[in-house]
């Protein structure tokens, strides 16, 4: 079969003219849902309707790729859609979303994952002024690493959440590739910065090319390539792209300690979301040392109401010495449901301080497409 170019090139026309009167038709009624949302509200009170619902987007990313006949790939689909539910939620609301910033930073990346390109950003200098942004209410939504696979926990997040009100609404997972960025040789290096995370994901790197040379922590990767490219001895361990925005070259890629690294973030905000088919919720309480065994009674509890841990840490509370707060991740419950308050009732029998942290539709680490 002979091909002619101008004849498939009408035919790609004449499908973008139907694709455009179907977005169209597709974003009329987002905004009808967006009036929908907004009837809810009380007109006297502020509108903090909530247009970002990511139990629906869940739904919609698993619908789409169940119905793709192909040749399109589920990634690129999904990359699609994301773009369409960004400008969705543009159309129903004009949305700010804080993250760690300088732009280049893997919570940058997570964040445009996330909410796409049609929603405006705001970066933030610490984990702490994002966590701040949402609570002012400067930004409706903000995104903290939570905790990474080589690393653990992101204790300056965990350590947020004890004081602050904020909600978790959604999780997100991103693979996180370390880069050796500089203006100079591997050997002219004399520092290196990075956020101190990052650090501890790259030792056998650094043990094996750079022992001994100087490591400053600063506050994020992207920040750390804006202080290398002002230096002439100095590298960064950071996201590829910032190669391309701070003008730094590459000398090495790849350069965590295991391949499959991976960084959890939550998607923090003033409410959680309703329940989907499968949740997961927070929990943070602390524990009465006056009654020994308090801890292995309260942990007793989730097995007796057969819920699966996800996640345990623990901080100290910043009240008292050596008075810690644990954090528990349940499996299978929302922090709505009748499940969770039979849960937290009994869990008080033993433990001091119960509160949910937020709860939010499962998002598996494989579920790297949205
Ligand atoms: O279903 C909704 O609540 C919508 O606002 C629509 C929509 C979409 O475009 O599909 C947009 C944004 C939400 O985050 C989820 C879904």
């Amino acid at each position: 079969m002979s091909l002619n170019l101008d004849s498939l090139r009408k035919q790609i026309d004449s499908l973008d003219h139907k694709l455009i009167t179907l977005l169209n038709e597709r974003a009329q009624v987002s905004l009808d849902i967006g009036a929908a949302k907004r009837q809810a509200v009380d007109p006297q009170e502020e509108d903090n309707t909530h247009v970002y619902i990511p139990g629906r987007e869940k739904q919609v990313f698993e619908k789409v790729t169940r119905l793709n006949p192909g040749p399109l790939a589920n990634e690129n689909l999904c990359a699609i859609y994301r773009e369409i539910m960004s400008a969705s939620i543009a159309l129903q609301k004009d949305v700010m979303v804080a993250y760690l910033g300088p732009v280049g930073s893997f919570s940058h990346d997570a964040s445009m994952k996330r909410f796409g390109d049609s929603v405006q950003y705001a970066s933030q200098g610490t984990i702490a002024d994002v966590f701040e942004a949402v609570e002012r209410g400067s930004c409706q939504y903000g995104v903290v690493p939570f905790e990474n696979s080589i690393a653990g926990s992101v204790v300056p997040t965990l350590d947020k959440f004890i004081k602050s009100k904020v909600k978790i609404r959604a999780e997100t997972y991103l693979p996180v590739h370390h880069y050796l960025l500089s203006k100079t040789t591997t050997e002219s290096i004399r520092r290196i910065y990075s956020h101190p995370v990052a650090l501890a994901q790259c030792q056998t790197f650094l043990n094996a090319n750079l022992k001994g040379i100087e490591l400053v922590p600063c506050a994020s990767t992207s920040e750390a390539a804006q202080l290398a490219s002002k230096e002439k001895h100095a590298a960064a361990i950071c996201n590829r792209v910032c190669a391309d925005i701070y003008g730094l070259d590459i000398l090495h890629a790849d350069i965590e300690d295991m391949q499959d690294n991976t960084t959890r973030f939550f998607i923090i905000s003033d409410a959680w979301d309703a329940p989907t088919a499968s949740d997961k919720t927070l929990l943070m309480f602390t524990v009465d040392h006056r009654l020994p065994g308090a801890l292995c009674d309260g942990l007793k509890v989730f097995k007796d109401h057969s819920i699966n841990l996800t996640k345990i840490d623990s901080r100290p509370s910043l009240l008292k010495p050596w008075h810690y707060v644990f954090f528990v991740e349940c499996a299978g419950v929302h922090g709505d449901s009748e499940a969770m308050s039979t849960v937290i009732e009994d869990l008080g029998k033993f433990c001091l301080d119960v509160k949910i942290v937020g709860t939010y539709p499962d998002q598996r680490p494989q579920d790297l497409r949205y």
